[in-house]
């Protein structure tokens, strides 16, 4: 199956205000309300602000009584104060409206995250991406969609703002409202650019945190505490914090110069505007064409402008950076939906008699990793036969992990095909496909849950089920020993007093989890590589036991091991270059017979430890 590539779609502001409407629906109904209400509440408040000082004037020149004016004043303050708390009420409606909708989206990432193809969520790019989405789209109120609309909102109220006070101060000269827009948009392309460069700079800071962040992450990871102290590694960690914090502020001192320039470019703007406007009002006054209270109503208004031009010019540097980051948490769900659709749903649903082995047949398959140069396997051919105990060998890297992981629809061929008892396996609907396997990773995962979870993989598991498993794992004395049994918490991520078991005991813990599954094929791969020699003894004898009535592969490099195995396949340069007994291999196939000699050298009895190294 081919993995979609991610586009590079860009969606506009007001495509993604659309879309924004149809995210939010269900979540904040009534939000289409809220921007004109912003609106009338901002325009109230310039308006009344502005007008205040010019009443107290007129009345004054009017000699009205201190007590009405007092009156009004506390009138006019209390709707003022009014008008703010609303202002704030909406814009704090306007704020959870946006962390719903991103909460919305931080959840469907998760969700399809964990329903894309493996192959897809273990490729290094995709996993780098989808980094960069929840970092930049969607992970925080302050990424992409948590800022979007209401910096929206905010570039509209200050825009309208702008324009109102142009058109009410062009009532006393159109000089006035020409040096505002003016003077609004020389200030635009300056304002524009820096915050471009800005986000350029940051985003480099971000890339070159990537590797920050993960030797920060490594240098306070407990597995790593021993090796850092034995290898005294403390003063490398501190010479790369020390780089990173050079780096950054080289770049901070980058962005704060510019930052500078423009800043003194504005404020140039102002001192024009201030001094054309300020002045024409100043003529007009001398001129009587305005009177003293007009003239205090302009004046306030007019020195209001400054500071919503300044915030226009911010807040659309702030929408288009957001629009940027919508559109990269966009890009990235937009893929991950499309490949969820893409995946073979599978049509057939087998009925195989449940109590039967299963036949699995690899015919001429090929593989080769998506960010791989050379195919793992190559056009290989195998049957295992329903109830076979078939054991895979080969050296490392030899690509047997892979085999398990195609069998399981994991990846998927780029050539051949996988059968399963004659069905091919991407017919099969994925959950049924996987619920034929038990496998045992070579790779341990523990999950913040108890023991009981952990074998069974479910909260309402069957208790006796669960100790059959673990006591046929050989693990039963360990767990009687936890304080809580069964119910003990391991790792202590969510439970403070949870369990870490020792590697043996996990990979113990992994082998009861396959045994509960009880699948018709089980995988193991490499099950005893931290088991203590008698537990890798009692596991093989109990193997058996553990493999009756399934069909089971067994991956390992103690080629002792394969002895309990009816047949080995031998995996060389990614094809099977032998199969057989233990002996018709030791007879016919020199490389494997080289390795087993290599291996058993070291348990003859006959040699010393320096023999055995020089004859290897
Ligand atoms: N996710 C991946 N992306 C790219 N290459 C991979 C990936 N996983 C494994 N490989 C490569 O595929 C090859 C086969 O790996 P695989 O894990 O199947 O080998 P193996 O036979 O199980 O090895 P070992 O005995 O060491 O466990 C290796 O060269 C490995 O580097």
């Amino acid at each position: 199956m081919m993995i979609k590539k991610m586009t590079d779609k860009h969606y506009s502001i007001w495509e993604n205000l659309r879309w924004f409407n149809i995210q939010r629906r269900g979540i904040a109904d009534h939000l289409r309300w809220w921007l004109p209400s912003i609106l009338v509440i901002q325009l109230g408040i310039t308006l009344v602000s502005a007008a205040v000082p010019a009443l107290l004037v007129r009345l004054l020149g009017q000699h009205t009584g201190l007590p009405l004016v007092a009156l009004l004043m506390i009138g006019i303050g209390l709707g003022l104060g009014c008008l703010q708390f609303s202002q704030a009420v909406l814009d704090t409606f306007m704020r959870m409206a946006s962390s719903a909708v991103r909460n919305e989206m931080f959840a469907t990432d998760g969700g399809d995250y964990l329903h894309i193809p493996y192959v897809a969520a273990a490729d290094a790019q995709v996993r780098a991406k989808r980094a960069e989405s929840m970092n930049y789209g969607y992970g925080g109120d302050e990424s992409g969609v948590g800022v979007f609309y209401n910096t929206l909102v905010h570039t509209v109220q200050n825009a309208l703002m702008i324009l109102v006070d142009a058109v009410i101060l062009g009532q006393a000269s159109w000089w006035i409202a020409g040096v505002i827009i003016a003077t609004t948009l020389l200030a635009f392309y300056p304002q524009q650019s820096f915050q471009r460069f800005r986000r350029q700079q940051q985003k480099v800071m971000e890339d070159r945190w990537t590797p920050g962040k993960y030797i920060q992450r490594s240098s306070f990871q407990e597995e790593n505490g021993k090796d850092i102290r034995l290898y005294h590694m403390a003063g490398w960690y501190q010479g790369k914090y020390d780089q990173f914090v050079a780096a950054t502020n080289q770049t901070q001192t980058v962005i704060e110069r510019r930052q500078f320039w423009v800043s003194s470019g504005s404020a140039l703007l102002t001192l024009i505007r201030n001094t054309v406007g300020y002045g024409v009002l100043l003529l007009l006054m001398v001129n009587k064409q305005v009177s003293i209270s007009q003239f205090t109503f302009y004046f306030t208004l007019l020195s209001t402008v400054g500071m919503t031009v300044e915030a226009v010019l911010t807040q659309y540097g702030l929408l288009k950076g957001a629009n940027t980051d919508v559109n990269t948490g966009r890009r990235f769900l937009d893929w991950a939906e499309a490949v969820i659709q893409d995946m073979p749903q599978g049509k057939t649903v087998p009925h195989f008699d449940a109590r039967k082995p299963l036949t699995v047949v690899f015919d001429r398959v090929s593989f080769t990793y998506p960010d791989g140069t050379a195919p793992v396997l190559n056009d290989i051919s195998f049957t295992l036969h329903a109830g076979e105990r078939i054991a895979l060998v080969g050296l490392n890297g030899a690509g047997k992990t892979t085999i398990t992981m195609l069998m399981m629809g994991l990846l998927t061929p780029n050539s051949g095909t996988i059968t399963i008892n004659d069905i091919n396996i991407q017919d099969i609907p994925p959950a049924t496909l996987r619920s034929y396997f038990a496998p045992v990773f070579q790779e341990s995962t523990v999950f913040a849950g108890s023991v009981g979870y952990n074998v069974a993989m479910t909260r309402d598991y069957d208790e006796q089920r669960v100790r059959n498993a673990l006591a046929e794992a050989g693990l039963t004395a360990d767990i009687d020993k936890l304080a809580h049994g069964l119910q003990t918490e391991l790792t202590n991520y969510i439970q403070d007093d949870g369990v870490t078991l020792s590697g043996g005991q996990t990979q113990k813990l992994m082998i009861a989890r396959a045994l509960y599954r009880d699948a018709p094929i089980l995988l193991l791969d490499e099950p005893t590589a931290a088991l203590d020699a008698l537990a890798e003894s009692a596991l093989y004898q109990n193997y058996q036991k553990m493999a009756a009535g399934k069909t089971s592969l067994f991956i390992s490099h103690r080629l002792a091991s394969t002895r309990f195995s009816d047949r080995i396949l031998f995996l060389q340069q990614g094809q099977i270059a032998a199969s057989g007994t233990h002996e018709e291999l030791l007879a016919h196939c020199p490389a494997y017979a080289a390795l087993y000699r290599t291996q058993s050298q070291y348990y003859t009895e006959k040699q010393t430890g320096q023999e055995a190294v020089q004859d290897a």
